[in-house]
């Protein structure tokens, strides 16, 4: 059980099980409009996972009838002392969740944990088996990628990494093989849930697209949203991804840069719950690439779709906790 008071009144209450009531209000928060700086909060038991999810959402004084050491720890380290009082302490709480987290110390990190944990993403998980195809080396290729995983594809030019989105979002029809996707092959997906977004060089060829950039946004979102909330995916996304000045201009005469963000932006409107990037960073200027970084770090860490990406970019190449497979 959960209370969660804003100095003496009581602004959250929750029964649910686990950490849900914290998840729980992570959603309250997001349309709680009163002050946050006085945030108190009263739990049944809080191990590390509680006092992570709660410190996150800017609670400063805890109390739980049952805490564990671990959680001691973390928030006097995070908090300083005082700040999680007690009524019973024990030495952890009998869960995996605890122990998982006991030696992780980045709180992205252990968020994205618990949220895999909680079954709270976006992401579908893929699984490849046995895939083969004429062009590029991809002979016999073994791969799974958890619901939320995040994988990056590396090799020289011509190894077909290109050649292995396009199998994997149906494109292209393997020699040999499989790719299922959320357990099902790609045709019996439900509509929009892959986002694929492919090099600049074939976004460059949709010259005949007459459509302005904001419409090419509301392509992704299904055709049963009302027009309110079209509108606000629409402009939430183009504004996450730096691109809602080009909202009515012609698609077809964007730079290449500006295509990419465009694209991007028409994913997360969408909501894919697979993305499928091909060089995503290519064309774009530091501060743009360095935005797509963030974006995708961002991602990873709260809606958490499966993210597939091909990259050269150093930049990314450097991002940790990605899988890396290396074709060739
Ligand atoms: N339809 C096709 N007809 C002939 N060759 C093809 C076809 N599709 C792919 N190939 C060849 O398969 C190989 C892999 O191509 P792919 O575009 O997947 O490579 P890539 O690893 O993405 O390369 P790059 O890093 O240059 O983008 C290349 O040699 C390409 O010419």
């Amino acid at each position: 059980m959960l209370k969660v008071f804003d100095g003496d009144t009581q602004i959250f209450y929750s029964e649910s099980k686990w950490l849900h009531p914290i998840f729980e209000f992570e959603d309250f928060l997001k349309t709680y409009n009163g002050p946050r700086n006085n945030l108190r909060a009263w739990d049944s038991a809080i191990g590390k996972a509680a006092a992570v999810l709660l410190i996150r959402l800017g609670v400063l004084q805890i109390h739980g009838e049952l805490v564990s050491k671990l959680a001691v720890d973390y928030t006097s380290k995070t908090l300083g002392e005082g700040k999680l009082t007690y009524d019973t302490l024990v030495d952890r709480l009998m869960c995996q969740t605890e122990s998982q987290l006991e030696n992780l110390t980045d709180s992205d990190e252990m968020y994205y944990l618990l949220r895999q944990r909680a079954k709270l993403v976006l992401g579908v998980p893929v699984s490849i088996q046995n895939l083969s195809y004429k062009y590029g080396k991809i002979d016999g290729l073994n791969l799974e990628v958890p619901a939320g995983g995040r994988l990056m594809i590396l090799g020289e030019n011509g190894t077909g990494k290109t050649t292995l989105l396009r199998l994997i979002c149906g494109i292209y029809k393997a020699d040999g093989g499989s790719v299922l996707i959320d357990g099902m092959p790609v045709d019996k997906l439900p509509k929009y849930t892959i986002g694929y977004i492919p090099q600049l060089s074939e976004l460059q060829e949709e010259q005949s697209f007459d459509l302005t950039a904001g419409e090419v946004v509301g392509l992704g979102i299904s055709g049963k949203t009302t027009r309110a909330s079209r509108r606000e995916l629409v402009e939430e996304a183009m504004s996450r991804t730096g691109c809602a000045h080009l909202e009515g201009r012609k698609f077809s005469v964007l730079s290449g840069g500006e295509k990419q963000k465009v694209s991007l932006a028409r994913c997360l409107a969408q909501k894919a719950r697979l993305l499928l990037l091909d060089e995503p960073t290519a064309n774009l200027d530091k501060d743009n690439r360095r935005m797509v970084v963030e974006i995708l770090a961002s991602l990873s860490i709260s809606e958490i779709p499966t993210i597939i990406m091909v990259t050269h970019d150093k930049e990314l190449t450097s991002l940790k906790k990605w899988e890396v497979l290396n074709l060739g």
